[in-house]
């Protein structure tokens, strides 16, 4: 009953709603439609429990029963459906996953939280103001009545107080007018709240729109993104392309660099070399220079030195001219002296014979006083005279002693001078002979024991060694004695077993000087096979190569002088009375033809197809003889045979030209090692082995018949080169201006002993040959004298074929004794 009385008020007060205007829009239902937010049956009864929805929409006849306690729950329950049911359309509304969640979160994206404070103003609504209007005091419901009843109990009233209509119709007026004014109030409420939501209706659209656009920009981002991320991709790989790329062409230009460096530096190198080259080349030209200077330099001064030498030559001229002028006239001054006492004798001799007159004539008197004080005036004269006379001679007498004094001086120095051109004069008397004799034995070999070895002496080894006496074989008389014969030869020099090369070589530099002077050498050693010729000639001490390095030395100390000297070797071989070239190709040893050539009007001797060699250096000399050894050997059919039966012959050719002087010489040194001497019945030897003994021993006996027509030195008569290949060969080199000198090599061993023998004989022979004529010939006609100068001698050498002169006044003064001697020999 309770339940509906209290839903007819309130029908009826719905049915009044309609009078007031705008009520109608209060109906929660009409506000949900407009709103398009479910009715809130359906809304709240899904929101809210079973319970509550049930109290709400289903009347049941048990809430109407207990009206009291279930209606204000109802009205609470309505506020809440209210609310609940605008958060949930809002919630619906929004598009947002984010706002679907809470209330809050609508506030948070939508709502003043999330706005800063431009956002539009949330306007007032119904739920706000009903919120801020809690305090507003609730008109008085029928609800309130009963509670307002309940508190003395409505049935209780009823039954003790009488029903007073009109004051409750009044009172039910002014409710009336209360609620309308609310609603009019809830009318404007309500119409803000749907501009508010048109607001936020436009709002949403816009944020939609502002979403969908926000999407596409996402959407184009992303694609963009894609695309950018492509790109960087793309980008990615281009770099890495370029990066390969890069290395690529980092490693070629690498290599192309190195290439390039590698082509600078040869490049530089080259550079550098040609520098060097250059710069060396320049050195070069600079020393040529200095040393043309130097050169110009050394021949000033030794034109000074021949100058000063020129004057000192005329200061001894001329000391030697006042030295004989000084003797005259000390010899005047003695002669006048001699002369004034004899007058002074004289004088005296008169002054006694005039006092003996005076004693004799003092008898006669007065007479005679006149003669006498005459006399005595005379003696008077005559004697003041001596006085003076006496002094005169004091002065002759010590210039007489400085003179003296002066020639002592002059002597020692001419003394000097005597020395040194006695000493020339000397050496000049040892090679008077044009030919010397050295003699030579052989040390005994470590194969030769003491037993074979032939008892030789050297009685004057220790004096001038120049003799060797050797006990001939035994030898057995008719008697049957057995006897020895001591046989003593005498040579130039003799060299005992002890003598090492060099001291031999001593003894022959002056020849080998002679060479570099211009004259023809010629040096031999002849003996038999083994008795060391090939040592003392061509061993690595031997004769050959320290005559050409003495010729080397004295040639650069003759520089010094401006003397150059070109020097040229052949090394050729007489084998079977053939020439064969040392030097030349072996093959062509005993097969190829060489001739000699002379030049008689040069004194030359040229042999065809030979190979000369420019001797540039000592070095070169000991190349020589080892190709020249190689080639023996070639030809050899056994070691050593062919140098013991052939003859070799080193020729050295010294061409000199002074370029301050003019002067030129021409010299050939002639070393030559011969053949084995032994004679033919000895050797044994036959078919092609005789026949090179028989040659070799016509070739030797030849060579002992040349010396020997040039030892008997007639003018014009013949010398027999040409029986032999060897004597024709050394033609120039025998006789005329040559210088010969042989080696007679010995063998110490008793088993060479005759043959040893034979060779000293045969030395022997040679040694006593002179050929002094040639010699005499040569400088017959050497010396000039320039009258027209006091200082300027002439020396002029005249040789066969050829004459040099020497302008040299110091030379003359050495040279004009011995050739003077010559002159007179
Ligand atoms: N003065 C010396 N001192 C030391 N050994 C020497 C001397 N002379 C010669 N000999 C040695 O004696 C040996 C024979 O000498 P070498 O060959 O010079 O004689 P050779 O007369 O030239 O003989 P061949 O006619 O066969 O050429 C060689 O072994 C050599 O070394």
């Amino acid at each position: 009953m309770d339940g509906e009385n209290i839903t007819q008020p309130r029908a009826s007060t719905r049915s009044r709603i309609p009078q007031v205007g705008g009520l109608r829009e209060m109906n929660p239902a009409t506000a949900n439609s407009r709103s398009g937010i479910m009715p809130p049956g359906t809304l709240v009864n899904k929101a809210l429990s079973p319970t509550r929805s049930r109290a709400i929409t289903s009347p049941s006849p048990e809430p109407r029963k207990q009206p009291s306690s279930v209606r204000p729950p109802s009205t609470t329950s309505k506020a809440h459906a209210r609310g609940n049911s605008f958060a949930s359309s809002t919630m619906s509304r929004s598009g947002s996953t984010a706002t679907r969640g809470t209330t809050l979160n609508f506030s948070a994206t939508v709502g003043y939280g999330a706005r800063g404070a431009s956002a539009m103003p949330r306007p007032a609504t119904s739920f706000g103001g009903r919120r801020l209007n809690n305090s507003i005091q609730r008109p008085a419901t029928s609800l309130d009545t009963h509670v307002d009843d309940s508190a003395g109990s409505v049935l209780g009233k009823r039954k003790d107080t009488d029903w007073d209509q009109d004051s409750r119709e009044k009172k039910m007026d002014d409710m009336m007018a209360q609620v309308m004014l609310r609603l009019n109030q809830q009318g404007h409420e309500a119409s803000g709240l749907k501009d508010t939501v048109e607001i936020y209706k436009s709002r949403i659209g816009e944020l939609e729109r502002s979403r969908d656009g926000l999407t596409d920009v996402n959407v184009n981002l992303r694609v963009e993104m894609e695309s950018l991320k492509n790109q960087l991709v793309l980008a990615e790989k281009a770099l890495n392309d370029a990066r390969r790329d890069q290395d690529i062409a980092m490693d070629d230009l690498e290599g192309r660099h190195r290439i390039e460096i590698e082509s600078l530096s040869q490049e530089n190198k080259k550079h550098q070399n040609t520098l060097v080259a250059r710069h060396q080349e320049e050195i070069r030209d600079l020393k040529r220079k200095f040393e043309g200077e130097i050169e110009d330099e050394k021949a000033k001064r030794v034109r000074d030195l021949g100058n000063l030498t020129t004057q000192s030559a005329m200061d001894v001229q001329r000391s030697q001219i006042e030295l004989n002028n000084k003797e005259r006239e000390i010899a005047t001054l003695r002669s006048e002296l001699d002369a004034m006492k004899a007058d002074i004798d004289r004088e005296r001799k008169t002054v006694h014979d005039l006092r003996q007159n005076l004693d004799t004539a003092s008898s006669n008197g007065v007479t005679l006083e006149s003669t006498i004080r005459a006399l005595k005036a005379r003696i008077e004269f005559l004697e003041g005279g001596r006085e003076e006379q006496s002094q005169a001679f004091e002065r002759c007498n010590q210039d007489m002693m400085d003179a003296l004094a002066e020639t002592d001086a002059i002597k020692e120095k001419l003394r000097r001078e005597e020395t040194l051109r006695r000493k020339l004069h000397n050496q000049v008397q040892e090679l008077k002979g044009n030919i010397r004799v050295f003699c030579r034995v052989r040390p005994s070999l470590n194969s030769e024991p003491a037993t074979m070895i032939a008892p030789m002496q050297y009685p004057d080894e220790f004096e001038d060694a120049k003799e060797i006496s050797v006990m001939g074989p035994e030898e057995k008389s008719s008697l049957g004695t057995i006897t020895r014969k001591s046989n003593t030869f005498s040579f130039d020099r003799v060299f005992g077993p002890s003598t090492q090369n060099a001291e031999v070589f001593d003894e022959i530099s002056q020849l080998v000087q002679s060479a570099l002077d211009g004259y023809n050498v010629c040096i031999f050693c002849y003996g038999q096979t083994g008795s060391g010729k090939t040592h003392t000639m061509s061993s690595q001490d031997g004769m050959i190569p320290r005559a050409v390095h003495q010729i080397y030395e004295t040639a650069q100390g003759l520089e010094e002088k401006g003397w150059r000297y070109r020097m040229e070797g052949n090394f050729v071989e007489v084998y079977n009375e053939n020439l064969n070239d040392l030097l030349g190709n072996p093959d062509e040893l005993d097969k190829k033809k060489h001739e000699i050539r002379h030049d008689m009007q040069r004194g030359k001797t040229i042999i065809t197809d030979i190979t000369t060699v420019q001797l540039d250096s000592p070095e070169m000399v000991e190349s020589i003889l080892r190709s020249a050894d190689a080639n023996r050997s070639v030809a050899a059919t056994k070691a050593n045979e062919r140098s013991s039966r052939s003859h070799s012959v080193f020729i050295l050719k010294l061409t000199g030209e002074n370029h301050i002087t003019g002067e030129r010489s021409e010299g050939t040194l002639n070393l030559v090692d011969l053949a084995g001497s032994e004679r033919l019945s000895h050797s044994g030897a036959t078919g092609e082995r005789l026949k090179e003994t028989q040659n070799i021993n016509r070739s030797l006996s030849s060579l002992g018949d040349v010396i020997a027509a040039l030892g008997q030195g007639k003018d014009g008569g013949h010398i027999p080169y040409r029986n032999s290949k060897l004597t024709y060969l050394l033609q120039f080199s025998l006789g005329g201006n040559s210088k010969t000198l042989m080696f007679v090599m010995a063998s110490p061993l008793k088993a060479h002993l005759s043959e040893t023998l034979t060779s000293l004989k045969f030395a022997t022979k040679v040694h006593n040959t002179h050929i002094g004529t040639a010699k005499l010939k040569r400088v017959s006609a050497i010396l000039e004298h320039d009258d027209t100068s006091p200082v300027l001698h002439i020396v002029r050498l005249s040789f066969v074929g050829r004459s040099e002169v020497f302008y040299d006044p110091v030379l003359y003064l050495r040279c004009s004794g011995w050739i003077n001697d010559f002159l007179l020999s």
